[in-house]
Formats: C-alpha cells, structure tokens, sequence
C-alpha cells in the first residue's frame, strides 16, 4: 500500500520572491537607491552587467502576477520589502508612495484570499546606511528596528507573519567575505562583525514587534545538511566546522544565545567576544523559523580552503542543478529533523525550496516544459511529508520562485520560477511545474 501525503489540516501552500529580484523600478516614485542598486551598476560586478532596473517589472505589474498566483490556487505569498523604497535615506523620513505600494500589494492579495509572508530585509540595505558603514554599524540595529516599526505601524493585521531577515550567512558570506555580492567586501574580519550586527538587527526588530506587534514574526535561515565524507577525523572535523558556520551560526544564537564554539576556530583572531546583553537581544523568543533548503553538501577536509578548511565533494550519482546544486530530498527531511532536535521542535516554514533548470527564453505555443523541476517538486515535497510524519512542527511551504528573476550577480542566467517570464517582453507564461503544483495545491498533496 503506497503512503498517503496529504498534507495537516491548515498546511499553506505559498511562493516566494524577493523586491529587488522582480520589481523593477528601483527609484520610482521617491524610492532611494539600495547597495544591490549601486552592486548591479557596478560594471564586472554582475554577469553580463545584468541589473535589477526592469527585474520582472512587478512593481507595476502585481496585479497580473497576483492574478497567477490566484489562479494556481496559492494560499500566501512571500515577499521582501524594499526598505529604501519605504526610507530612502534608510531612517527619518518616510516615503509615503514607497509604502502606498506594498500597502496596495498587501490588499490586493487579501482580495484575492492570499496571505501576505512578508521578509523586511532581503539583502537590499540602503545605499545610504552603507555609507555610514552599513552592517558594520552598531547603530544599524536601531535603524532596523526604526524601519520594522515604520512597517509594523502600518500594515500590521493585514500581514499577520513576518520575517526580519532571510538568510544573513549569505549576507555575510557573500558580502562581506567573499565579496561575490554586495557590499562585495572581501574581509575576514568584517564578515563576524556584520553577522552579529545582523542578528542584533533581527532582535531590536522582534523587540518592536513586541511592543506593537500582534501577530508572529520570525527568521529565515538557509541550512544546508552537511554530511562527512568519509570516517576519518579530519572530514567529520570539516564536517563540524561547515555545520556551524552556515546552519549553527545564526540559529544557535537565536534559541542559545550563544555562538558556536567553532567559529573562534574558523575565524581565529577575528572573531570578537560579544556582551551578554547583545545575546540576550539576539535570543529573545519568536513565533516560527523559515527555512530555505536547495541542497545538501558531502564534505571533505581542504586544507587550502579559506577560512574553513573544508571542501564540498561531488556526488556523480545525483542530478544537479544549474547552479550546481545535487539535487537530494532526504537532506530536506534530515534538515526538517535536525532542527526539531536541536532546537525543540519549533514551528518551521520551508520558506523557499526549488531549483534552476535550464528554461529556454521564450515559451513554445504558450508552454515550457520543465520536467525537470517538476520531479524536483514532486520529491522534496515528498521528503516535507516525511518530517511531519517524524513530527516536525511544519506549517506551510513556499516554492522557490513565483516568476523567474534576478539571480543576483548571476543576472537573468538562471530561472527558478514556476512561472516563466520573457524578459523581453514580459509575457508571463506558468510551466507545466506550475500546473502540477497547482494540483498539490488542489489535491492537499494527494496528487503526490
Ligand atoms: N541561489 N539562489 C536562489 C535563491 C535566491 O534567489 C534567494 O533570493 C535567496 O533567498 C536564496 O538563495 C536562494
């Protein structure tokens, strides 16, 4: 007898997206410049100088979208907010036509019976705060929290779950060590002191959310399983490392109040001793934890590997992505279980999950044909399933992305949307992915 995957009673089915990644528009209507606006004009910084000024042009096409999501049957929708849009100078003024939008996005998605998600910070800070030092501010907390307020005030009640940050180890890692997106920093040094300012932000955030709040408000988190690639002690060490500097970082922190105690190993001198009070800010108590999976990482020791010390090994057997990701659903459920373990069960959005197939530019007979996402779909929601049976506390999935879109400093290279957009002309045309998760939608997950 094949198992059964209906979903939980009260399970959401969403899709999820970002602002600069689809809207377009990035200085309309009074908005300020964000550092991916000044990153992505930045000639080298982006592939083929690819930037967000056209994006999927949502900000004046959100209507049409919303009228997708709608006729997918999608029950919530997961957004960011532009907060230079909202505060172009990042703190102070209020620009109303910045908010007038998402207020509009906000009720015209509870119009059409959708329940807004909405991420106050995804990547884009404004250009402005960077100037004053931006993450590596202490004070850039406050001014997170001044803009959480600004945003509470006004659409609090119509959106009833947000999120402060998504995924600050790639704010880190990629801005402030690596340097592949913005800032483009290339420090060691800087990438913990960003990171805490981060989850500093994050509590002076959920701190004003308390005092005005009614609702629930959490973080998002990407986790990445990280597996030994052999038994020896140098590759369950690298193991451990690569375990705590990505998933352990942010969480341990939050539900500890304490980091782990390898990041003094990975980062040496450069990691700081923090006061207490900044922990006790950073672990107050939140409502629910989104968690972004893509895929996992077999992991070897690499002496050469700066600053962990361990090497990602290849695994010939899996399919992988166009990002280069092995595509394996067991790691979804082994995330599911390893934080219901670690951090007591708590309430968890997969907040994004999904994969880049290449997809040709433009449909054919108003059809694209993604086989290839739609056995990615069928699977890790598969491996979802699977964590609920276990008895994780899961409370909804968002698809990884509504439309195809800016990829970062990957430009328009690599499409993760169910629904296709021809950025030429910005037709909208859903994949055959789009229409099966329709039908999970419909069926509740029977159609699994
Ligand atoms: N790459 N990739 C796809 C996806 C990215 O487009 C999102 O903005 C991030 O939250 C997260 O990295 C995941």
């Amino acid at each position: 007898m094949s198992k059964s995957y209906v979903f939980p009673e009260g399970f959401v089915w969403g899709a999820a997206t970002a602002a600069y990644q689809i809207e377009g528009s990035p200085l309309a209507d009074g908005a300020g410049p964000s550092i991916w606006q000044r990153f992505a004009h930045t000639p080298g910084r982006m592939l083929n100088d690819d930037n967000g000024d056209i994006a999927c042009d949502h900000y004046n096409r959100f209507r049409d979208d919303i009228a997708i999501m709608k006729s997918l049957g999608l029950q919530s929708y997961r957004f960011s907010i532009s907060w230079s849009r909202v505060l172009p100078e990042g703190k102070g003024r209020v620009n109303q036509k910045g908010l007038d939008f998402y207020e509009r996005l906000v009720d015209t998605l509870l119009e059409n019976d959708i329940a807004p998600v909405a991420t106050l910070f995804h990547w884009d800070l404004p250009a402005a705060l960077d100037d004053r030092g931006g993450w590596l501010n202490p004070d850039v907390a406050d001014w997170f929290g001044e803009y959480s307020e600004v945003m509470f005030k006004r659409l609090d009640g119509r959106i009833k779950r947000w999120a402060t940050l998504n995924e600050p180890w790639v704010v880190t890692d990629g801005g402030y060590l690596h340097g592949a997106l913005a800032p483009g920093h290339r420090n060691r040094f800087e990438a913990p002191i960003a990171s805490h300012h981060l989850l500093r932000a994050h509590g002076k955030s959920v701190q004003a959310y308390r005092a005005i709040g009614q609702h629930d408000i959490g973080i998002v988190v990407n986790i990445e399983p990280k597996y030994a690639a052999s038994d020896s002690a140098e590759d369950q060490a690298a193991r451990d490392r690569a375990e705590a500097y990505m998933n352990r970082q942010y969480l341990d922190p939050v539900f500890f109040g304490k980091y782990p105690e390898q990041m003094r190993d990975i980062f040496g001198e450069a990691w700081p001793e923090w006061p207490q009070a900044d922990m006790d800010l950073i672990s107050q108590p939140i409502d629910f934890i989104g968690v972004n999976y893509y895929t996992r990482n077999v992991t070897r020791h690499d002496e050469s590997s700066w600053p962990l010390k361990a090497s990602p090994v290849r695994q010939p057997q899996h399919t992988y992505t166009e990002t280069g990701w092995e595509v394996y659903p067991q790691g979804l459920t082994d995330t599911l279980t390893w934080v219901k373990q670690r951090y007591g069960n708590p309430q968890v959005f997969i907040t994004e999950n999904g994969a880049a197939f290449f997809d040709p530019p433009k449909a054919e007979r108003g059809r694209v044909r993604d086989p290839l996402r739609v056995s990615y779909l069928r699977q890790h929601l598969r491996a979802v399933h699977d964590a609920i049976d276990a008895g994780c506390n899961i409370g909804g999935y968002f698809v990884w992305s509504l439309l195809d879109n800016l990829e970062w400093s990957l430009g328009y290279s690599k499409r993760f949307g169910i629904v296709h957009v021809d950025y030429q002309t910005q037709t909208r045309t859903p994949k055959d992915s789009a229409r099966y998760y329709a039908g999970i939608v419909a069926s509740h997950g029977a159609r699994l």
